[in-house]
């Protein structure tokens, strides 16, 4: 056998921080009710803490629960949690799971993207107005929604916390007017013009953190079995009901998007946030990460065409780079 390296300068440091998993899970489920499919289309990333110092500072792997064994554990549950449909409530389940079935893994992480499938319109007949079909499916568009759950068992594995930031990204938006960026730093280095009237396109990152949940110990002691003993009204606005906060949200955003006298990427993005903390209690703070995508008009006086300023701009060069980047996170007083 080879040397085994030793490295040197071992009393110089020492293991920090110690996290792994796997990254990319690919999941597709369909849950068929009759005739009437339903499905959703997952990348999950499932990775765990705990007492596992010595896979790395020992090469013992007596305490690693194999990545393809974590892989294993989300396919079962794709197939067998009942919450399969719902990607906060899937990644409870899973991070569950996984701290409860393995007594020295105390916290798992679970991060789902969603990819979107909507229901292909079939028109009826003649005059009918569409109908979403029952199995047949389309993409429409990059947008993700997202989950990024911690499940933490290290009080103990009877008093689990779960902390939850759902939100979405990738979703492109662009407005024609109600735009406007005016009054801002003029010095040696300010080439802008001041407009009162632009393209506001943008990518929209939000994400927003749920108040924890309390997750009751699994009935079978494994977290195979798995629910939250909150009643419909109780799990309203919570991270259990992660879905109808993310339709409000994003309804919001849209809404907001497309309503607002835009004064800045920033002063929209302050609206938006704050109509979803004050219209969910459970919401503990909202994040955006808006790109500003600009579009300039192309300049024509060349040929004698002024295709500047509104409403004369009507030519436009979309640059892919470089973007604005606005953030900011609104947090519940
Ligand atoms: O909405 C904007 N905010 C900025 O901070 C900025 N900076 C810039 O060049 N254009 C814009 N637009």
């Amino acid at each position: 056998m080879s040397k085994v390296y030793e490295p040197e300068g071992e009393g110089l440091s020492y293991l920090s921080h110690a996290r792994y998993g796997k990254d990319k899970v690919r999941v597709f489920r369909v849950v068929r009710d009759g005739a009437w499919h339903n499905i959703v289309e997952y990348n999950v990333t499932a990775l765990v803490e705990g007492d596992i110092e010595v896979s790395y500072t020992e090469a013992d792997n007596s305490v690693v629960v194999a990545t393809d064994s974590i892989k294993n554990i989300t396919y079962y549950l794709a197939k067998t949690s009942p919450h399969v449909l719902h990607p906060e409530r899937f990644a409870l389940h899973l991070g569950t799971h996984l701290v409860s079935k393995y007594a020295h893994l105390k916290k798992a992480f679970i991060t789902i993207e969603q990819l979107r499938w909507q229901r292909i319109p079939i028109a009826q007949g003649e005059g009918q107005t569409p109908k979403p079909h029952s199995h047949a499916f389309y993409r429409d568009g990059d947008e993700k929604r997202t989950v990024e759950a911690e499940i933490d068992a290290s009080a103990g594995k009877d008093k689990i916390v779960a902390s939850v930031t759902s939100g979405l990204k990738d979703l492109l938006v662009l407005k024609t007017t109600g735009s406007a960026f005016e009054s801002f730093v003029r010095d040696e280095y300010t080439t802008l013009m001041e407009v009162n009237d632009r393209i506001f396109s943008t990518s929209i990152d939000l994400s927003y953190k749920f108040s924890p949940l309390r997750i009751p110990p699994p009935a079978d002691g494994e977290g195979k079995v798995f629910d939250l003993p909150l009643t419909a009204e109780q799990a309203k606005g919570t991270a259990w009901d992660g879905d109808s906060v993310a339709t409000v949200a994003r309804n919001i955003t849209l809404e907001i998007f497309a309503l607002d006298e835009s004064a800045s990427v920033q002063a929209t993005l302050y609206k938006m946030a704050q109509r979803i903390v004050s219209e969910h209690p459970h919401v503990q703070s909202v994040s955006y990460n808006l790109p500003n995508k600009h579009y300039v008009p192309v300049d024509m006086k060349y040929i004698g065409i002024d295709n500047m300023s509104p409403p004369k701009a009507e030519v436009f060069i979309p640059l892919s780079a470089p973007s604005g980047l606005i953030s900011a996170t609104v947090s519940r007083k």
